[in-house]
């Protein structure tokens, strides 16, 4: 069932499997790749591959066991399945390989890209490489609509916040375990990360559209760093599906950026409901996966919950951290995968979402991306077409 009711048979949807972390892999199958120069395959040139049957799991299946689904599959949507987004919107048909895998950008290009990793560009096409068309969330400026420099207000709230930020004074527990922090992330670092994951998402392991099995295309764009997460499956996998590339490692500045927030975030819990010891409220984690989401002005994500990380990761609590960028979205989550009972938060860029400890295995979701809610001063420093990018950091 989709959020709109529809049945869509054989659909598993995203997180809601809890396999019970058997010994697949272990830790040392998440040790990085080492860098490589970048290998560039395909880029740009969509990929069809008529025959669906070749989207076999090409990857290791990392600590999952079959994934006994609390719901049953076909019920588990994570997407909103709405029409899919027009093909030309942000798409690179050319890209020049040398703009990635530099090593200014904490990131790199993982060593063994799809194609090395089996071997050659037409043996990368047997890993089952089904529809890759490169996507740019920063296309290149060309003499489009002129920007508006920000108004007074816009500065004037922008120093608000960073004031704020500086008094400690921007969170918000929402409920045990799940803190929100305003305008946590500096337009700086919003800066920064954009054009950080535009480097890395539009070449090989880069941004792509999930589809299911059954065709229907996710509402949204994603990339995963750190591990694959499949959306058929709701596992993570060693190289993706779609293409059989590797991710992208986790730069070094984002896995800091969540560990600052999670400090900060036990601070605020501290303060504001003294607990005995805020580890069990909100236990700290070191992030080794980050799924990166692009939602256009009509993406959306269905009431999920992210349950594809380990047996200990999710028994520990340990949280999900999200950042926001871009346009401005309608964030739901409820106990239960029912939109009537949830609750709405309103998610800005440089926003910062933690769900941990008890609020681990909260529903969520999101319901509207606002249009034209973007800080200006972003767009023009990085020109992020409409729309918004939301990383979430786990464990595994
Ligand atoms: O975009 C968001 O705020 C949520 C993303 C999310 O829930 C996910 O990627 O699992
Ligand atoms: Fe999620």
């Amino acid at each position: 069932m989709n959020p709109h009711g529809t049945p869509t048979a054989g659909q598993r949807g995203r997180r809601g499997g809890r396999g019970r972390s058997a010994s697949v892999g272990g830790r040392s199958s998440w040790a990085p790749v080492q860098n490589s120069p970048p290998t560039h395959y395909k880029v740009g040139v969509e990929e069809n591959y008529a025959d669906d049957s070749s989207r076999r799991m090409s990857g290791l299946s990392l600590g999952r066991g079959s994934s006994s689904h609390q719901n049953s599959p076909g019920t588990f949507p994570r997407d909103s399945y709405q029409a899919s987004e027009p093909a030309a919107y942000g798409m690179l048909q050319t890209m020049n390989p040398f703009e990635l895998g530099n090593s200014d950008d904490g990131g790199s290009q993982k060593g063994e890209t799809a194609a090395k990793a089996s071997g050659s560009e037409s043996e990368q096409a047997e890993v089952g490489p089904v529809n890759r068309t490169s996507f740019d969330i920063c296309p290149p400026k060309t003499g489009g609509p002129v920007r508006l420099k920000p108004s007074l207000s816009e500065v004037n709230k922008l120093k608000r916040n960073m004031q704020r930020n500086m008094e400690g004074n921007n969170g918000r527990v929402l409920r045990p375990g799940m803190v929100l922090l305003k305008h946590h992330l500096s337009l700086d670092n919003q800066v920064k990360i954009v054009n950080l994951c535009r480097k890395l998402g539009v070449g090989t392991g880069g941004f792509y559209q999930p589809e299911y099995r059954n065709g229907e295309k996710m509402h949204l764009k994603m990339m995963c760093l750190g591990h694959n997460w499949e959306p058929d499956d709701d596992k993570y996998v060693e190289n993706r599906n779609v293409d059989g590339a590797k991710p992208h490692s986790i730069p070094q500045e984002f896995s800091l950026l969540v560990i600052d927030a999670i400090k900060d975030s036990q601070a605020l819990i501290e303060k504001t409901c003294k607990p005995g010891n805020v580890e069990y409220v909100l236990p700290s984690m070191s992030p080794s996966i980050c799924v990166v989401n692009f939602y256009t002005a009509s993406g959306r994500l269905g009431l999920h919950q992210d349950k594809a990380e380990s047996f200990e990761s999710l028994r520990k609590g340990l949280p999900v951290v999200s950042f926001s960028i871009g346009d401005s979205a309608e964030f739901e989550y409820a106990d239960q995968r029912d939109d009537k009972r949830a609750e709405k938060v309103l998610l800005e860029s440089g926003d910062v979402l933690i769900f941990g400890g008890k609020s681990r295995n909260i529903f969520h979701g999101v319901t509207k991306v606002q249009q034209n809610t973007a800080p200006k001063a972003l767009l023009d420093q990085t020109n992020l077409q409409k729309g918004r990018l939301n990383l979430t950091f786990r464990q595994y």
